[in-house]
């Protein structure tokens, strides 16, 4: 780093130098981030940052000077790369301090030789808080969340959960509650990139264990920022409004994670406030449920190796700018629940659909509009350059582009269309214009380059720049002049940043200048040249130089102004940005229907789930691209019989690689995308709005958790026979696979049994136990359903289609064989089989089914507690009801246990 033009000079003693004693300071103020320690080009890390990040980012490790004796590591980054040194480092979940000198060297020199630059923290750079352009994903929201947990009054300790999630790119910013149920669910939704919570929360296994899984980076705070007593103050302050009354009611829990939320905010930020939208209560019932298990095994936005190629978003992901790809994979996070709302989405991918030259007209527009809500949020966080202040320029006037390109001829308009186009006409244009009119068409990245202010927008700057430009004229006619005037022709006018303009001949004619000392005033003598000055000169330049800073303290004025125009219209033009993302949406939408011929679901209030030739998005894409084989489309109706009936269960059984998983996955993906407001892949749908969707399809070990493949499983599974009811759909594939043959039988039997009874959930089983298909003859609602396969000299050809019916065989051997197994353990193989088949002709397993009462465990128990189920509260019941816990004293506690105790002996020996 010998290049750093700094004062400092590298100690060689063991002193405490001043400059380490600044920087020891600065660090101390902020343990938990590297600290990237200004000087000069530079940014330098020093210590314990310096090895973790030489380590992260692949730069050398050196050393500088000593600290208490010893050598202090140290590495740096030049700082116009910084930002990609930054990117690496917070993608590897880091945080970085900024800090800058906040004064000249030359200032801190003034004050004596040995006194230090003064620096400070400008900025903390975590993941979920970043705003820059390079930093973010421009087809993903980056979600900052906030955790807090508030004990429910109850002596049952039940828990209610507060979350908060802001995109401070967008400043978008969401409340909701959660439970001990849902909380996974929700952040699994949410998908944050940063999750902040109190600290002592953390500390316990269940919720640190839950926050790992959702992949965000991790930050402990103090209990203090969540403190809910306090909260609403603190939003209040944070918006300057009086009450919060006029953005709507929020729960206690969404307060003390709006305001934790915000602290954190305000201490990463130091101080500046981001525009954020006023909070919008996300009422989580809103939405199905998806866990995460579910969520990942269906690879809704990631495939289970992590790429977003291969997911369900990547494959429907039509839109053509950032704002409407965050928003799809927003939508697909969240399929909704409202019949309403989901039919509104599905009017517009409807009308573009119909409107085929608008949606490409639209999209063609689109296409070439910037990243509004973005480019605001750094404006008005005063990150913003002039390039952020055309994007709005530009932005703008493509909205004034799409309002006319969607004025319908004729036809009605949507509603969630009309909604997406009344934003765009209050977008304020007139600002707009201007923005057009001032900034130049390729302005530089920075407001310090200046030059970004397009000629023709302020008359003093032009004539400034005028006078800049005729003084370039001035001095080459001066070089002319004087060149002339001595004879010299080698005789040059030019300008560096130290000297400013000065004469340069060479050494060997500058005899007549030197001669005439007065006129040429000596500068500099280089190798092979002279360097000189004039009056005349000297004149030229300060009045080239006096320009220069009056025409940039010019543009800097313009840009504030402009800056601060924008930030004021700021609601308006985040309004635009929205209704441009929701036409995009839509217009993508419409076309995926199209080119993939895809249908609009009809969805109801109903228990149906009748879909006609369906196809799995993402395996039918891949075929296509492949251009192999094409997909074989499949039916599924697993709704009622009757109106008002409880959803079936398809048992589908067949042989390996016959298709079963991608059945299965493909209705649960048709459940979302209707749900989402998309059209789906299938030539006719008609579903009954899903709740909650269950999925259990391959497995995963969780060795980080102590949990083999199969407990795993079970802990699934056992989530969903607790919590799956009839709204749900539930896809189960190869239940108890994972141990010993009949242990797993019997839990997949039993498992069946209980959907069926107590569940009674639409669901798909896919099993290989093909005694299970025997279940059929008892359960009523329980259908057979088989995957067609033929045998062609010994091995199989599969069909991929779905027929009523149970497999007699799972062709696992063939299979085997296909895959290349040797031919000799095929063949001990298939001996092995033949016998075991032998025994089981003798004593079938399907002999079971006459001998076990299937529905005694489920139907017993409930005629118990129907008989003994007391009218009213009991006598526990009513005196739990008169404890408060918050007003007892451990004595009173005490005594209150010993009274329920009796209450409960007294009521056992009643019955
Ligand atoms: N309907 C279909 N049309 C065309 N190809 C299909 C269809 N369904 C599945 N396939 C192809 O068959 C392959 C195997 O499918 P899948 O994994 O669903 O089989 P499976 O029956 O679940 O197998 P296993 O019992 O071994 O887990 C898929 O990767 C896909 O390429």
């Amino acid at each position: 780093m010998s290049q750093n033009p700094m004062p400092e000079t590298a100690p060689a003693d063991t002193r405490v130098t001043p400059m380490m004693a600044q920087y020891v300071e600065i660090k101390t103020a902020n343990p938990d981030s590297l600290l990237f320690y200004r000087m000069g080009d530079f940014y330098e890390l020093f210590f314990e940052d310096a090895e973790i990040a030489s380590r992260a980012l692949g730069i050398t490790l050196t050393k500088r000077g000593k600290h208490l004796g010893e050598d202090i590591p140290m590495c740096g980054v030049p700082v116009h790369a910084a930002d990609d040194y930054l990117q690496k480092l917070i993608a590897l979940g880091h945080r970085v301090a900024v800090c800058e000198q906040m004064e000249d060297p030359a200032e801190a020199k003034k004050r004596g030789s040995k006194s230090v630059v003064r620096r400070d923290v400008i900025r903390l750079v975590t993941p979920g808080t970043l705003t820059e352009e390079r930093l973010l994903d421009s087809g993903a929201n980056n979600f900052l969340c906030g955790l807090t947990r508030l004990r429910g009054g109850s002596l049952t300790g039940d828990s209610v959960y507060g979350l908060a999630w802001i995109d401070m790119s967008t400043g978008s910013f969401q409340v909701s509650e959660s439970d001990d149920q849902r909380l996974a669910a929700d952040l699994a939704q949410i998908s944050p990139r940063e999750l902040i919570l109190p600290d002592n929360l953390l500390q316990e296994n269940e919720i640190r264990h839950l926050a790992q899984q959702s992949g965000a980076a991790l930050s402990p705070v103090p209990r203090a920022f969540f403190d809910s007593s306090t909260a609403t103050d603190r939003l209040a302050h944070y918006f300057g409004v009086k009450t919060l009354d006029g953005f709507g009611t929020f729960s206690r829990p969404e307060l003390s994670a709006a305001a934790g939320i915000l602290a954190y905010i305000e201490k990463t930020q130091l101080g500046e406030r981001p525009p954020l939208d006023p909070p919008v209560r996300e009422a989580g019932a809103g939405r199905m449920l998806i866990d995460p298990a579910t969520r990942a095994n269906l690879e809704l936005t990631r495939t289970l190796g992590g790429e977003k190629q291969g997911s369900l978003l990547a494959t429907i992901d039509r839109t053509v700018t950032g704002g409407g790809s965050r928003l799809l994979a927003s939508r697909l996070a969240g399929p909704l629940l409202n019949v309403g709302e989901i039919n509104r989405r599905h009017d517009a991918v409807e009308f573009f659909l119909d409107n085929e030259i608008m949606r490409e007209g639209l999209r063609q527009t689109l296409k070439g509009a910037p990243d509004m809500a973005r480019a605001l949020s750094r404006i008005a966080l005063q990150r913003g350059g002039p390039r952020d202040i055309l994007s709005i320029a530009l932005g703008l006037e493509a909205a004034k582009r799409v309002l006319d390109q969607t004025s319908a001829s004729g036809g009605a308009i949507p509603a969630e269309i009309e909604a997406a186009r009344s934003s765009l006409e209050k977008a304020p244009h007139a600002l707009g214009d201007e923005l057009s009119r001032a900034i130049k068409e390729d302005p530089p990245l920075l407001k310090r380059d200046g030059g970004f202010i397009a000629s023709g927008y302020d008359a003093n700057l032009d004539e400034l720049r005028s006078l800049r430009d005729e003084s370039r004229k001035v001095i080459a006619k001066l070089q002319a002049d004087y060149a002339e005037e001595l004879g010299l022709r080698s005789l040059k006018i030019k300008h560096n940043n130290v000297l400013g303009w000065f004469i340069e001949t060479p050494s060997a004619q500058a005899e007549k200048l030197t001669a005439d000392p007065g006129r040429f005033i000596h500068r500099q003598t280089m190798a092979g040249a002279m360097r000189f000055t004039t009056t005349e000169l000297a004149d030229l330049e300060s009045k080239i130089a006096s320009a220069g800073e009056r025409s940039q303290a010019i543009e800097f004025e313009i840009f504030d102004r402009l800056a601060a125009a924008i930030v004021a219209s700021g609601d308006a033009i985040k309004a635009a940005a929205y209704g441009l993302s929701i036409l995009d949406v839509s217009a993508a939408l419409a076309k995926l229907a199209q080119e993939d011929g895809y249908v609009r679901p009809l969805v109801d209030d109903s228990r149906a789930f009748e879909i006609k030739a369906a196809r799995h998005p993402v395996v039918e894409q891949a075929l296509k691209a492949s251009g192999g084989q094409s997909f074989v489309a499949n039916d599924a109706d697993l709704g009622p019989e009757t109106q008002g009936g409880t959803g079936r269960i398809w048992l589908i059984t067949g042989p390996n690689m016959a298709g079963k998983s991608t059945f299965l996955r493909q209705n649960a993906l048709i459940a979302v995308l209707a749900q989402m407001g998309a059209f789906v892949p299938a030539a006719s749908a008609h579903i009954g709005v899903v709740d909650r969707l269950f999925s259990r399809v391959g497995a995963a070990d969780d060795l980080a958790r102590g949990r083999s493949t199969f407990m795993v499983e079970m802990v699934e599974t056992a989530a969903i026979l607790n919590q799956a009811g009839d709204r749900s759909l539930v896809i189960l594939d190869e239940i108890g696979r994972g141990t010993a043959t009949f242990d797993g039988l019997s839990i997949a039997w039993a498992t069946i049994e209980h959907l069926h009874e107590v569940n009674k959930s639409r669901a798909l089983f896919a099993t290989h136990y093909h005694e299970l298909t025997a279940l059929s003859q008892k359960l009523d609602r329980l259908s057979n359903a088989t995957v067609l396969v033929k045998e062609w000299k010994g091995d199989v050809v599969f069909l991929h289609e779905i027929v009523p019916g149970a497999a007699d065989r799972s062709y696992g051997i063939q299979v085997a064989k296909l895959a290349g197994l040797p031919a000799s353990v095929v063949e001990r193989s298939k001996a092995v089989l033949s016998q075991l088949e032998e025994q089981d002709r003798r004593s079938p397993a399907e002999a079971l089914i006459d001998e076990l009462p299937l529905f005694a465990a489920f139907t017993q128990p409930k005629a118990q507690a129907g008989a003994t189920k007391p009218q009213g509260p009991s006598a526990v019941e009513e005196a739990l009801d008169g404890i408060d816990p918050d007003d007892l004293t451990p004595r009173e506690a005490l005594d209150a246990l010993y009274k329920l105790k009796a209450a409960r002996k007294a009521s056992s020996a009643e019955t």
